[in-house]
């Protein structure tokens, strides 16, 4: 039997997570986009999918820098630098990347007077993340995943930055369970679960400010808790039995080789590959990364999806399909 890596479900967990949050306010971008470009640098939704890939790379940097000894702590020098990071690129080029804002900002609504809900004037926002800095690293005897959920609202209730608060936030939350020890490794994804219940999500927020219902909300939030954790059991169970079930096929198969199932373990963090990446990850030559690949067609792991002569592009679409579930983009 094949003995599960971390890693692998960490690359579908941060990906998943990473497409359903920035899906909650409308990047149309899915799941295959993200592989497809992560493959081949190629796509035709640049910023919906430089978004998605801003998303993994601000969570890898800010993980980074609360594990690294001299880093930053979760404070808000490290919040600036996840949003540069977010915002990094094309669309969030004039929302002031990795700066608190300076100017008054509003949700829902085309001006402040009809917005559903207005943020702090900018002069207070300075004053309120420090506060939150120093709450955040303060004791006060609530449960971890309690305090959370608390510094989530807080943090949305402030809005410090002129876009890009919903998914900040939701990554404060991610690396609070971890710095925390709730878990290992950001391995809960409460994106999706706040997806489906979108309308109360918002709900729930605005009503900790409007009526003082802090119960409410950290109910919703803890019932999120829990439907994440039973879904990433379920995925993270189903991920492991198709990953062992496919690499007794490859191993049993007539096609099979030393290499093709070195290639087969890559698969988990490479389910799109070309023949020269292929080649790369196995550190062979071209002739040899060939027969791998053609090793996992034979088996029925891998199939070709350009329908090209040239650049061509092999996926592990059973495998993409699972990690896919729940990220497909709703039509209006
Ligand atoms: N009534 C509300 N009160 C406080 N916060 C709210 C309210 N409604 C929504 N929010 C939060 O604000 C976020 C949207 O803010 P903003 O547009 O700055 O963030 P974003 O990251 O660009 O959106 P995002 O969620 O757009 O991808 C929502 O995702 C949610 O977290």
């Amino acid at each position: 039997m094949t003995v599960p890596s971390l890693q692998w479900f960490l690359y579908g967990f941060v990906r998943k997570e990473a497409v359903i949050s920035s899906q909650i306010e409308g990047t149309q971008a899915t799941f295959e986009d993200l592989i497809t470009f992560e493959a081949t640098r190629q796509t035709d939704r640049d910023d919906d999918v430089e978004e998605i890939c801003n998303y993994v790379a601000a969570l890898e940097y800010a993980r980074a820098e609360v594990a690294r000894p001299k880093g930053l702590p979760i404070c808000t020098r490290l919040l600036c630098q996840i949003h540069k990071r977010l915002m990094h690129g094309v669309r969030g080029a004039e929302k002031q990347p990795g700066i608190v804002r300076t100017s008054q900002n509003w949700i829902g609504g085309s001006r402040p007077g009809n917005a559903m809900f207005v943020p702090p004037p900018p002069e207070n926002v300075p004053e309120a993340l420090a506060l939150l800095d120093r709450w955040v690293h303060q004791e006060d005897g609530f449960p971890p995943l309690v305090r959370a959920g608390l510094a989530h609202v807080q943090f949305e209730t402030i809005h410090p930055f002129l876009d890009g608060n919903g998914r900040v936030g939701r990554l404060l939350i991610t690396l609070l369970v971890e710095h925390w020890k709730l878990l290992s490794a950001p391995l809960l994804y409460l994106s999706l679960s706040f997806k489906r219940h979108r309308e109360e999500y918002y709900r729930r927020l605005s009503a900790v400010r409007t009526d003082g219902d802090f119960e409410g909300w950290i109910g919703f939030f803890l019932d999120a808790v829990r439907e994440a954790a039973d879904d990433a059991v379920e995925a993270a169970t189903r991920v492991f039995r198709l990953l062992n079930d496919d690499r007794r096929l490859v191993t049993s198969h007539k096609a099979a080789t030393v290499t093709s199932i070195r290639l087969f373990d890559h698969l988990p963090e490479n389910p799109a590959i070309t023949v020269a990446m292929a080649a790369e990850l196995l550190g062979a030559t071209k002739p040899t990364a060939i027969k791998a690949v053609q090793a996992l067609v034979h088996a029925g792991v891998l199939e070709e999806s350009t329908g090209k002569k040239r650049d061509r592009m092999y996926r592990y679409h059973r495998y993409l399909s699972l990690l896919a579930e729940d990220t497909e983009v709703q039509k209006p």
